[in-house]
Parts: C-alpha cells; sequence; structure tokens
C-alpha cells in the first residue's frame, strides 16, 4: 500500500499528516469508514527494513537514519546533560522504532483526564478493538535474567502487595526466522494496520488510502478559520493537496513535530507566532505546553557470573509495576524492567567506570510512571525536525525525585537479594553500599547521573473540557477556532499515562475514527 503514487488526486476527504503509532490507525480506519484518505509521512517506508523487523535490534536505531535527531534540554536535576530524545522518522513512527512493550495503563489514568467522552468505559474497547489487529505476546523464551525479575519480586514477597512482576507483553510475536527455527517479530501500527489487514474494499463499498511516504508536511492551510489543503513536499518540491467539502486535515505528527506544524500553520500562542513571523489563524496559548514525560533512571548494572548470551525478545522482557508510598493516583507509579545488556547513561557509565560492552552485563530500570513534572517547548525553526528546545521538566517536582528515590531502592534491595545472587549477580552501579541505608542526598546525585526519557514525551497539544481554556483541543479532538482540524497522537494526552504510551496513542486513534464516523453513512 505504502510509496508514492504516479499521481496525486487533487483533493482527499481527509488528508492525515504522520504515518506514525497514530497515523497508520486514523489512515486505515477511516478508509474503512467510507472516506478517501491521504497519509503523508515524512520518512521512508518500514517495509522489508530488517532493522525494524527484529525485535532485538531497535536499540542499534537509537539516534539513527530513522530517527528525528530531537534532544531535552539540559536543566539542574540531570546534571546539565543534554538527554536525546529518540521519535522515529519512517512509515509506523516510533511504534517502528520502539520498545515495543504493551501497556494499556489504569481506568484511573483515563478517568482522571476528566474529559468527557475519554474514560476508561469509552477507551477500553478501542484498545480491544487494536489488540485484534496487532499482535501482543508475552516471551515464549524468556532470557534468564527476565525469570529472574518475577523471582525477585516474588522473594521478596512484593508481588500482590499493591504490585506485580509479569513477562511483558510485547507488540512483537514469535515467527519463523526462514531457517527452521523461531524469531520475534516487530508489530509496529505499520504492519497491522497498513499491511497485515485485508485490503480495503474497491470504492464506493468503502473508502481508499493513498500512502505518501517521503513527503514532510510543512503547515495546514486554514483560510477564514478552515483547514484547506496541506502544504507539503513531494521530491523535494512544495506541493498543495486540498481537503474535500467538509473532509478534516488530522495531525498525527507526534508531541514534538504536531505543535510545530500548529504555529506553522498560525494556531499558538500569538507571542510565539509573532516571534516566528506567522500570522494567526487562532490564538491558542497552550500549544506547546504541558510537555510531559516519565523520568527513567538508566544506571542499575549488574555483572553475572556467565556471559549473558544472545539478545531474545525486545531485549528486556519482564516488568514490575507497584505503588510507592505517595502515588499521584489509583494506579501503581513505579515501574522497573531488566535489560539483556548494560543500561546505563554516559554519565553513569564514565563515573562506575563502565566497560558497556562487557558480555556479562545486564541491567535494571526504574521509571516513574506517575510523574507531576510538567515543561514546555518552544519552537525555534518551523521546518519539520527543525530546531526546538525542549523543557520537559524531569525531576522538578520534589514529590517525583522522592517516589523515584524509593522506586530506586526498592530495586536495588532485589538487585543485591537472593535470586541476583544465584546468577553470580554483582552490582557495579550504584556502588555498594548503597542500599536502604544510603542518604537521600546520594541517591539524588546517582539519579541525576543516570535520569533520562522514557521516550513517552506527550501532552503538547492537551484536549480538555470545553471549559477549560489551556486546552488546544476540544472533546472531539478539534483544534480550537480552525474547523476541520484535529490532532490525534501522544500530543493530545491532558496528562500522561502511567504506562508505556503506545497503547494510549492507539486507543486514542481508534476513537477519533468512531468520532468521525459519520462518513459511514454518507450517499
Ligand atoms: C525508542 C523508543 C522506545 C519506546 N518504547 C516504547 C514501548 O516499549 N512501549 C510503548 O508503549 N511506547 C514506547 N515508546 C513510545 C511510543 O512509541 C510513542 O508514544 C508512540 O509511538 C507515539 O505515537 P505518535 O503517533 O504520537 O507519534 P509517532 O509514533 O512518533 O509518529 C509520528 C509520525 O509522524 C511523522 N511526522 C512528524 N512530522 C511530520 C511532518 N511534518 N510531515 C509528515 N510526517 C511527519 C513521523 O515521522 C512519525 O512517523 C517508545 C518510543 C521510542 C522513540
Amino acid at each position: 500500500m505504502p510509496g508514492a503514487p504516479a499521481v496525486l488526486a487533487p483533493a482527499y476527504d481527509h488528508v492525515v499528516v504522520g504515518g506514525g503509532g497514530a497515523g497508520c490507525v486514523v489512515a486505515r480506519r477511516l478508509a474503512e469508514r467510507g472516506a478517501t484518505v491521504l497519509l503523508l509521512e515524512a520518512g521512508p517506508d518500514d517495509a522489508g527494513r530488517e532493522d525494524v523487523a527484529d525485535a532485538g535490534a531497535w536499540p542499534a536505531m537509537l539516534g539513527g537514519e530513522l530517527d528525528w535527531g530531537l534532544a531535552y534540554a539540559p536543566s539542574p536535576q540531570v546534571a546539565g546533560r543534554r538527554i536525546p530524545l529518540p521519535r522515529g522518522r519512517v512509515l509506523g513512527g516510533s511504534s517502528s522504532t520502539n520498545a515495543m512493550l504493551w501497556y494499556r495503563g489504569h481506568p484511573g489514568d483515563y478517568d482522571g483526564w476528566g474529559v468527557p467522552g475519554w474514560t476508561w468505559a469509552d477507551l477500553a474497547p478501542c484498545l480491544a478493538r487494536a489488540e485484534g489487529v496487532l499482535r501482543v505476546e508475552r516471551p515464549h523464551d524468556p532470557h534468564p535474567v527476565a525469570t529472574a525479575l518475577v523471582e525477585a519480586v516474588e522473594a521478596a514477597g512484593r508481588q500482590g502487595a499493591g504490585g506485580l512482576a509479569e513477562l511483558a507483553e510485547l507488540t512483537a510475536a514469535s515467527e519463523d526466522d526462514g531457517a527452521g527455527g523461531r524469531a520475534s517479530r516487530r508489530w509496529s501500527t505499520s504492519r497491522a494496520y497498513l499491511r497485515e489487514l485485508p485490503p480495503l474494499a474497491p470504492v464506493p463499498v468503502s473508502g481508499s488510502l493513498t500512502v505518501l511516504t517521503g513527503s514532510p508536511v510543512l503547515r495546514v492551510d486554514v483560510q477564514r478559520g478552515r483547514a484547506v489543503a496541506v502544504v507539503h513536499l513531494v521530491g523535494g518540491r512544495a506541493a498543495r493537496t486540498a481537503v474535500a467539502g467538509d473532509g478534516e486535515v488530522v495531525l498525527c505528527g507526534g508531541a514534538v513535530e504536531t505543535p510545530r506544524l500548529l504555529l506553522a500553520s498560525g494556531v499558538g500562542d500569538p507571542a510565539d507566532l509573532e516571534r516566528l513571523g506567522v500570522p494567526v489563524a487562532s490564538a491558542v496559548p497552550g500549544v506547546g505546553r504541558n510537555l510531559q514525560d516519565h523520568p527513567l533512571l538508566e544506571g542499575v548494572t549488574l555483572r553475572l557470573r556467565e556471559p549473558r548470551g544472545p539478545v531474545r525478545d525486545n531485549g528486556g522482557g519482564a516488568v514490575w509495576n507497584w505503588r510507592s508510598s505517595s502515588p499521584r493516583g489509583d494506579a501503581p507509579d513505579l515501574h522497573c524492567f531488566v535489560t539483556q545488556a548494560a543500561c546505563a547513561t554516559p554519565a553513569v557509565a564514565a563515573a562506575h567506570h563502565l566497560d558497556r560492552s562487557d558480555p556479562h552485563l545486564v541491567g535494571l530500570g526504574v521509571g516513574l510512571m506517575g510523574s507531576r513534572s510538567r515543561g514546555h517547548l518552544v519552537v525555534r525553526d518551523l521546518a519539520p525536525g527543525g530546531a526546538v528546545d525542549l523543557h520537559p521538566g524531569l525531576l522538578a517536582d520534589p514529590a517525583d525525585r522522592a517516589a523515584l528515590r524509593q522506586g530506586l531502592r526498592d530495586v536495588l534491595e532485589l538487585a543485591d537479594g537472593p535470586v541476583f545472587a544465584a546468577l553470580g549477580a554483582q552490582r557495579l552501579a550504584p556502588l555498594p553500599p548503597a542500599g536502604p541505608t544510603t542518604s537521600d542526598t546520594d541517591l539524588e546525585e546517582f539519579m541525576s547521573l543516570a535520569c533520562t526519557t522514557f521516550f513517552h514525551a506527550c501532552g503538547t497539544a492537551a484536549m480538555g473540557r470545553e471549559d477549560d481554556e489551556r486546552a488546544v483541543l476540544d472533546p472531539e479532538l478539534r483544534v480550537r477556532g480552525v474547523d476541520g482540524l484535529r490532532v490525534a497522537d501522544a500530543s493530545a494526552f491532558p496528562t500522561v499515562p502511567t504506562c508505556n504510551t503506545l497503547a494510549p496513542v492507539v486507543a486514542l486513534a481508534e476513537r477519533l475514527a468512531d468520532l468521525l464516523a459519520p462518513w459511514a453513512v454518507r450517499p
């Protein structure tokens, strides 16, 4: 389905901008409901790429040719470090480059948004529908460090006590490797929704879907308060493709590029637009505010007695979710996963003299999923992927630092316990005697070196109730003050859910297609 069509039609019912985690879902579902749809993706096709398909290969893609190459700005809480923020620039978006954990979150995450139409009861059917398209599997042959995490939680009496450790659900499936064996293969939204679903029935029974890769969108053309066309590059030249009649443009560019596209289209804080030299189409001060992410500690490092062996599944395989003593809501707010390799920031590696290529090393990541800190972004250059200052505010809220300290202490207790000892594990970072008696100051110093992104940037074009003046989108994901323009991606979350963000993104995309469903009954 993807590729360059010989000729683009002058107009489509809907134009979907960004073929990522959300965009592939939105485009396919709208076409199924009877619309003619154009999906525009800046990056290349992902079909046939072994780096994308091999579930264990994703770390090698970080910062590579399929990455937008963004970074969070330095802040004191992260020891003045610049933290790379990977985002997929390829069909499937970050669902083609991510770590494949599938975690639905907690009902309270969605109910807590307080936006009509977006409760758990509204979204659970969308998740179920997505799980009928994406393959979601747990590891068939888990790595010993994955089973060790689950056993360590059990041995410490923490299983079920406000938490759960289990083999991870992954958007990857054990498939024939073509050489008589099995291998774990990725199921991105591009694979699931564009390639594996049966082809659309011919027009006019259903609509049609045209996918154009290598076509970055520069802006939406807003005239007299209505989105009428998109301006995009085709073969390096600017082209203009219109939306037909009462069709719509749906922005699915992700948490950084969607607010940039809004600003490029004249939607944003008038002061930002004036600085960027863009005439105001709609004054919406919330664009680019409310940037959120989960802080993740990459640093707890163990050296096993034996080499850890070849990578299985996604290179991890098990997770533990549990509650701190003061969680943000009802959901577990702390998260731990294993890595079948060293998982330490360059700053931790330098401070602890780690040789990250040592085949005996494994890691334990510690994330704060109920983070309260908020940040913002400042677009400096309107070109896709251009300069942007990203200030996520990681660990800025003292309550976040307290909760993550507790998470780190809990994980160190497991790392030093009998289950990992049976693997001959020796803790290399943070250096012993870090443990229950270590001071908060020492732990915070380690955290400032180990803190990085959990890759869950979101919230920068948030939906909200009709009376919420900070909201960029209304409860049906319409951009305030512009007809025929919606946002359906991670930017739309009012608050980051306590889970990895692909599942809620896909649920949101499925729901948006329902909101536009009247297309299915048009003559
Ligand atoms: C390295 C990494 C690991 C992660 N691990 C996990 C995980 O294990 N589990 C999980 O649930 N989540 C994970 N995530 C997060 C998850 O993948 C994202 O939250 C999700 O994919 C976001 O979906 P999105 O549609 O908002 O954006 P994306 O999936 O990033 O898609 C945006 C798309 O829009 C395209 N685009 C942007 N601007 C333009 C433009 N101007 N014109 C045309 N196209 C454009 C991009 O190229 C991209 O294809 C990870 C993310 C990364 C990067």
